[in-house]
């Protein structure tokens, strides 16, 4: 079950910032400050930022841009930024994800930072972007990336969060473990393309906001047409029933919406599936199991 929220906890504003991702990374980083701090101008409490939102998506791009997070200070100047901000403005901050260098390996990391300034999570994205639509979307992710290797779920100022980034979405078990965990947030920073977007997106967000009974948060980069990876866009908040709540187009927006989480314990009264699931009949750390166990 989610945590009880106090009543005055319960409602705040969230900012979902779709920006025009460039080759240029001081402007991305400058760009990206604008618009939080006009979110927050705004009311918004909580800001979430596009994947990969300081450098191209692209394979080539990832070892360039990356940055070494733990070091901090000059090494991280993407992150430096969102640690000042979210401390100067008193916000938390999903920070979309960057290109990540740890040691010899390169990461795709989204870093949350709580209101006074410090990193409250690091989540590397778990799943790879690995796909091959002949004629249509190819991207191996894995070529330069390494895989994240646990789930991320951070108690903050406005709730509980689980993260996950692009393609983490499609896996739904990561969502139930989180909303098994007592999530009321889950946010997705993720690029969507041309061919998935149309056909998953919003369908996706929508079914796990349905299935865990909370809320779920997505920020994509503005699409460019001009870029190397086009990317969707359409950032969306959606409630607990599953119903959008706020969306957007394929252009630059900051889209400001209201999340109230007492909605989640009411969706939860009406729809009682906590109670009714049978975890006694379906566990899939058993099918794994016995899969793994039958192609010995
Ligand atoms: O799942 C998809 O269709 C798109 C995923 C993606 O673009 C990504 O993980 O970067």
């Amino acid at each position: 079950m989610a945590a009880s929220f106090k009543s005055d906890e319960a409602r705040f504003k969230i900012a979902l910032c779709q920006m025009l991702v460039t080759s240029d990374k001081e402007r991305n980083i400058v760009h990206a400050r604008k618009a939080i701090e006009e979110a927050a101008n705004k009311g918004a409490q909580l800001v979430l930022l596009p994947e990969i939102w300081n450098s191209p998506y692209s394979n080539d791009s990832f070892p360039v841009y990356a940055e070494d997070i733990d070091a901090g200070g000059d090494a991280s100047p993407s992150t430096a930024m969102l640690s000042e901000l979210s401390r100067n403005l008193q916000i938390t901050i999903v920070g979309g994800s960057i290109p990540e260098r740890s040691g010899d390996k390169l990461y795709n990391t989204c870093c949350v930072f709580g209101t006074d300034g410090k990193l409250k999570a690091k989540h590397r994205k778990i799943h790879l972007f690995d796909i091959d639509i002949p004629g249509q979307m190819t991207f191996k992710e894995s070529l330069t990336l390494t895989a994240g290797d646990s789930p991320t779920i951070v108690d903050t100022d406005v709730g509980r969060i689980g993260i996950g980034i692009c393609y983490d979405i499609q896996f739904q078990e990561l969502a139930m473990l989180y909303a098994a965990r007592g999530a009321h947030l889950l946010c997705y920073p993720g690029a969507f393309n041309m061919v998935t977007g149309p056909l998953h997106w919003e369908l996706i967000q929508r079914a796990r906001a349905a299935d865990g009974q909370l809320f779920v948060a997505t920020c994509s980069p503005a699409r460019d047409t001009n870029a190397g990876y086009v990317a969707w866009g359409h950032s969306t908040l959606v409630g607990p029933f599953g119903e959008v709540i706020a969306t957007t187009e394929h252009d630059e927006a900051i889209v400001i919406e209201e999340i109230d989480y007492s909605l989640i314990d009411q969706r939860r009264t009406f729809l009682p599936f906590q109670k009714q699931r049978r975890g006694d009949l379906y566990q899939l750390v058993d099918v794994q199991r016995r899969n793994t166990e039958l192609t010995k």
